[in-house]
This record gives structure tokens, sequence and C-alpha cells, in this order.
């Protein structure tokens, strides 16, 4: 078999070789069983009970998604958390159904991250409520797939707004008020894996996630002697309706996707939920200016120019090495 492929194979070059259909037609070995079944998500709360006994976390976009998933978490360890977004209706539905699966009281406040009046006003009410936060984070976003030449002002700085200002707002208006009150916070940016890399298709994502991450590492610099921690996440894609709807409208690249993460399968809103806590908390008093990507894999799976090889069998490695070996001289 590796002789005939080697014959096929012979007298082009290494480059057509893996242009020709030959290549591109092999299964990739892998595909024969999911890597999934090496990772699969561990359920339950990692932190001890009572982590956040005494303490108070405001979460941006806490009514939804991974939002929802982070303050369920700190709830159940104890923290009353305060979470804030647009639509009051789902966050005080979200503040009543964690309340009563916790028994730790969620407040939801009304609040457009936009508008730094408004931003006043929700840290004003949540001072009322429960004095100012332990914990911060900011977790609020808008997002669209869309070609960058059918953008228009208004859709770059609806999301420019939400994502890098609104963060910008939530973080000035808390960090002053803590200063003041000679009070420590964690504060925890969620961002995304392309904010590094760049990424087409979500232009003003990934421009306001940069700025996000610019934004804390700079103040993770300046602000510890005040007594503030600076991290960020990066997620990789986990499900939620607000994030697939805009990104992923018909389902049609999520197969594709998850071909492409090592650990075969997306990411859960209880994992992430477990990282925020555990940054958030006392057990990492060291960690500022810290970047985690949580992604399965992903990021990097994109990133090596030579990671297509995966699809090489056995046998057509019988072939490469082979015409590797036999090159003699330069
Ligand atoms: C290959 C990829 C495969 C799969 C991907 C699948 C999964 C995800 C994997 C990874 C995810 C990585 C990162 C994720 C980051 C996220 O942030 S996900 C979170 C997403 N959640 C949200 O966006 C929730 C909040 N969003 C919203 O409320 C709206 O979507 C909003 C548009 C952001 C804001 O709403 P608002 O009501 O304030 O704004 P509008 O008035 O509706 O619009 C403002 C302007 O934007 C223009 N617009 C809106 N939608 C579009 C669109 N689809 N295309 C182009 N332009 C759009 C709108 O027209 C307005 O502009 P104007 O007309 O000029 O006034
Ligand atoms: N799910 C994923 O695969 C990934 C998600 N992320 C990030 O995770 C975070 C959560 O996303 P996810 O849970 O998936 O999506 P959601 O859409 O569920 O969460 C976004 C939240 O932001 C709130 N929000 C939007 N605009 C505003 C605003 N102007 N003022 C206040 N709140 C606002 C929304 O509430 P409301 O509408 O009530 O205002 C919503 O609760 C985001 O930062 C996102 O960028 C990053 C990488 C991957």
């Amino acid at each position: 078999m590796a002789a005939a492929v080697f014959r096929r194979a012979e007298g082009s070059s290494v480059t057509r070789f893996f242009q020709s259909s030959w290549f591109h037609s092999s299964p990739a070995p892998q595909q024969s069983g999911s890597p999934q079944r090496f990772f699969a998500p561990a359920d339950g709360v990692m932190l001890p009970t009572g982590s956040f006994k005494d303490r108070v976390a405001f979460i941006t976009g806490g009514g939804t998604g991974l939002g929802r998933a982070m303050t369920t978490t700190l709830s159940m360890l104890g923290a009353q958390c305060v979470i804030a977004s647009r639509k009051l209706d789902v966050l005080q539905q979200t503040a009543n159904e964690i309340s009563s699966q916790t028994g730790n009281q969620v407040y939801a406040v009304q609040c457009d991250v936009r508008d730094p009046q408004a931003v006043s006003h929700c840290v004003d009410q949540m001072e009322t409520m429960t004095g100012l936060p332990d914990v911060i984070i900011n977790n609020a976003a808008g997002n669209f797939v869309c070609p960058s030449e059918r953008l228009s002002p208004n859709g770059w700085k609806s999301i420019t707004d939400i994502v890098l200002n609104g963060t910008a707002y939530i973080t000035l208006e808390l960090g002053k008020r803590l200063i003041k009150k000679q009070k420590g916070a964690s504060f925890l940016a969620i961002t995304t894996i392309y904010a590094e890399s760049g990424s087409g298709f979500v232009v003003p994502s990934a421009s306001a996630k940069a700025g996000v991450e610019a934004l804390y590492k700079s103040l993770a610099a300046e602000w510890g002697r005040y007594g503030h921690r600076f991290n960020i996440i990066q997620p990789g894609p986990i499900r939620t309706k607000g994030a697939f709807s805009r990104l992923d409208p018909t389902g049609a690249f999520e197969k594709s996707m998850i071909t492409r993460i090592p650990t075969g399968r997306l990411g859960t809103p209880e994992e992430i939920a477990n990282l925020a806590a555990y940054i958030s908390s006392d057990y990492a008093t060291w960690m500022s200016g810290a970047v985690i990507r949580f992604d399965g894999g992903e990021y990097v799976s994109m990133a090596g120019e030579f990671n297509e090889l995966k699809k090489v069998t056995p046998d057509q490695w019988d072939v490469m090495e082979a015409m590797i070996r036999s090159t003699k001289g330069s």
C-alpha cells in the first residue's frame, strides 16, 4: 500500500503531494473516535462551600448565558449577587430563580452600560442594597457576524459602546468609589480568543475586546496599590442563545467548529463559572494581569501551520517519511 502511494506521489513536489485529492480525501485518523470521550466536563461547584460568604459580586449581563452561570456559582458559594443589564424582566426572573435555588439574595438592576449616567445610577442603587462589591465581572457584550463592508457607523458604535466603553464606564465608576473607600476588589473581564488574533466578520467585537484586554492589563499595573486585581478570561465557543443566534444563525458552522477543537467539544457555562469563581476568590489573590485562554485548545489548533497534518494516516506517513529521508543535500 505504502509503495503504491509512494509511486503515485513520486516525481511530484511535496506541495503538489499535499494539494492532491489523495491527501485531501483522506479521513482524519482521529475521526474514528472523538477525543470528547477523554474530556467530559465535571459537574458541580469546584470551590469549598462558603468561599464567598459575606462577599458581594456584581455581574453585568448576569441575566443570561455565561453571566447567569457565573452568578449561580457565586451565589451557591455564598455571595450576595447584583446582576445588571438592559432587560429588567429577564434579570428579575433570573434573580428570583437563583435566589430560590441557593438561598442567597440576588438583586436585579436595570442598566445600559453604554450610558455612563445609567452606570452611575446603577452603582448608587447597589451601594444602597449591598454596599460596594468585592467581585466585579464585566461580562455584558454585543456581537453579530457581518462582512465589514456591510457595517454601518452605528453598527460599529453599538458593539464598541457595549463592549469597550461599557466595560470602561463600569470599571472606572466602581474603581473610583472603591478607591475612595479604600476597599480592595477583584475585577474580571470576559473577552474572547480572537481578541488576540483579530477576526474577520466580527471586527467591532474583535477591536473592542482587544481594547478591554489593554484596559485590564493596564489597570492591573496601576491599581494594585489600591488592592484591585484585574484578570481576563478568553472563552472559546460555549453554547448560549445570545452568542449562537448572532454568530451561527443557521447552525451551519457548529460541526466544523467542533472538529477544530482538540478536546472535541464545546465548553460548558458551568466550567467557565468555576474558573471565574476561582479567579475572583481568595485562592487567587496573587493572580493579576493574567489572560486565561479557556477554549479546549481551539486557538492553538487554528494557529499552527502544520496542524492539518492530523489528517495524515500512518500509511501516508510511511510515504512522506520515505520521501523526506530520501532527500539529500539542500
Ligand atoms: C464561524 C463561526 C461559527 C460559529 C460561531 C458560533 C459560536 C460562537 C463562538 C465563539 C464566540 C466568540 C465570541 C463571542 C462574543 C460575544 O459577544 S457573544 C454575545 C452575543 N450577545 C449579544 O450580542 C447580546 C446583545 N446584543 C444585542 O442586543 C444586539 O444584537 C445588538 C445589535 C448588539 C445591540 O442591540 P440594539 O438594539 O442596541 O441595536 P440595534 O438598533 O438593533 O442595532 C444597532 C446597529 O447595528 C446594526 N446591526 C444590528 N444587527 C446587525 C447585523 N446582523 N448585521 C449588520 N448590522 C447590524 C443595526 O442596523 C444598527 O445600525 P443602523 O441601522 O445603522 O442604525
Ligand atoms: N458564548 C460564547 O461562545 C462566548 C461568549 N463570550 C463572551 O461571554 C460573555 C457572555 O456572552 P453569552 O452569555 O454567550 O451571551 P449573552 O447574549 O447571553 O450575554 C450578553 C449579555 O450582555 C447583556 N447586554 C448586552 N448589551 C448590554 C448593554 N448595553 N448594557 C447592559 N447589558 C448588556 C445582555 O443583557 P440585556 O440584553 O438584558 O442587556 C446579556 O445578558 C460576553 O462577554 C461574550 O462576548 C466570549 C467568547 C465565547
